[in-house]
């Protein structure tokens, strides 16, 4: 028996007990096996310096990619708001931490009092254990800041669960799709916490297999031509299901895709008590005549056609079909984020003033899910594409609810019909 001596902040010792995995559970996938095994004698040599907004850690030879900067910069604003509006230090449970960027990130600017960093591979040890000490000692004040562990996720949340674990944020940063560990994860969630969900499962949301995204989220999806939107609404949809089978509900905090990799993000907040309002889970039209989209209640699932009269609509479903964001909690990121400096960036993947304004125009309750990519309005109307600002402010002007989309920078946001798109798309060029 190994035994896993467990300090909160607020508590003396608490033994944890912790028996030894069985080896079937200590394996990660194999791939990520046999990669992480390779590298286990190169990470303990190799010590690569890395930067994220002034935070100072090592990589080594473990996974760590700079691409993630700006999903770790809007985990982090969020957390630093939960821990203001609390009005103290959060409990953050880091789940596949790799080399423990998120743990240092979240103990040195989120507002977190106490980290769990785990990751089941336990060649990242010596690296992890580093770049905690390197921000703060593994006690002070009497209570434990942080605790390392190598656990298969699903069983930490399930000890978690049994000894009366809870968090105020749970990072799951994942490879493939997390929906496997959706359940246990809400169970150690604090009522009024958070649950920051990865997938790069972009086959699944592309609609190239119906058959997985049905079985991992609940949601029959078909390829539409704005599907890493549908990414984001299959996680937020999926995460709903198994909140409510637990007695909770979860609404979008943010919502985010980046083309690097891909990857989709959610962060949700959880809620006491099941949400019987369904209005927002259900299901997406797209008919490929004519470009229209639409959104289907569980009652209309008889009657869908196309206001062009094609009867073959593509239909995904059931998703989140309600704002991507929270329109509070965003704009609050994009204040901290201008407090801090952190706004402005010359590279434009890494500007997040931009990104979070874009979301806060995401979060306009007119706008029905998915966009239109500009170039295929201008297809449709045999033009050059027209500038997409020209386009916005033309459909505004008309009383339409019309934004970018941060999914897809060519693409509008808009409740304006295609049809009707197409006809503005032609007055902008006469
Ligand atoms: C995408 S990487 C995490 C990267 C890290 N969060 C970051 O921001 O750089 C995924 C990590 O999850 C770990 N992992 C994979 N499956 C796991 C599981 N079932 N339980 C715990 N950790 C797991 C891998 O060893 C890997 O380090």
């Amino acid at each position: 028996m190994s035994s896993l001596f467990l300090l909160t902040p607020h508590r003396t010792i608490s033994p944890l007990s912790l028996s030894p995995l069985p080896k079937s559970l200590q394996l990660l996938p194999p791939r990520c096996q046999i990669q992480a095994r390779s590298r286990v004698d190169a990470q303990l040599t190799t010590s690569t310096s890395e930067s994220e907004r002034g935070v100072e850690f090592t990589t080594g030879d473990l996974f760590y990619r700079r691409e993630s900067a700006s999903a770790r910069d809007l985990a982090v604003l969020l957390s630093s708001i939960a821990q203001r509006r609390l009005g103290r230090g959060l409990r953050v449970l880091d789940a596949m931490c790799g080399c423990g960027v998120r743990s240092v990130r979240y103990l040195s600017q989120g507002g977190a009092d106490f980290v769990w960093a785990n990751d089941a591979f336990e060649g990242c040890r010596p690296r992890i254990f580093a770049n905690l000490s390197s921000v703060t000692p593994r006690f002070s004040r009497d209570a434990r800041r942080w605790v390392i562990t190598h656990f298969h996720a699903n069983r930490l949340f399930c000890e978690c669960y049994l000894q009366k674990e809870f968090f105020d944020l749970i990072d799951i940063d994942s490879f493939g799709g997390d929906s496997s560990f959706l359940r246990s994860a809400l169970c150690v969630v604090k009522i009024g916490g958070f649950l920051y969900l990865t997938s790069t499962d972009g086959r699944s949301s592309g609609g190239h297999r119906p058959s997985r995204s049905l079985a991992s989220y609940g949601a029959y999806v078909q390829p539409m031509p704005f599907s890493n939107e549908v990414g984001l609404r299959m996680l937020i949809g999926g995460a709903m299901r198994e909140a409510s089978a637990l007695g909770y509900h979860i609404s979008p905090v943010f919502s985010y895709y980046s083309y690097h990799g891909p990857v989709f993000r959610v962060m949700l907040k959880l809620g006491k008590g099941k949400d019987d309002d369904i209005s927002q889970y259900g299901f997406i039209g797209h008919c490929n005549k004519c470009g229209h989209s639409q959104t289907f209640s569980w009652d209309e699932l008889g009657q869908i056609s196309c206001p062009c009269g094609n009867a073959k609509v593509l239909v995904s479903g059931p998703l989140w079909t309600g704002p991507l964001h929270s329109a509070e909690y965003v704009g609050e990121m994009l204040e901290l984020a201008r407090e801090w400096g952190w706004a402005y960036s010359n590279d434009k993947s890494d500007d997040l003033d931009r990104l979070l304004n874009v979301m806060i125009d995401e979060c306009d309750p007119q706008l029905p899910p998915g966009y239109f990519k500009v170039d295929e309005i201008a297809k449709r109307a045999k033009l050059n594409s027209p500038p997409i600002s020209t386009l916005i402010h033309a459909l505004k002007m008309e009383g339409y609810a019309a934004s970018r989309s941060h999914v897809e920078p060519n693409a509008i946001k808009t409740n304006c019909p295609m049809a009707s798109c197409i006809d503005f798309a032609m007055k902008i060029r006469t």
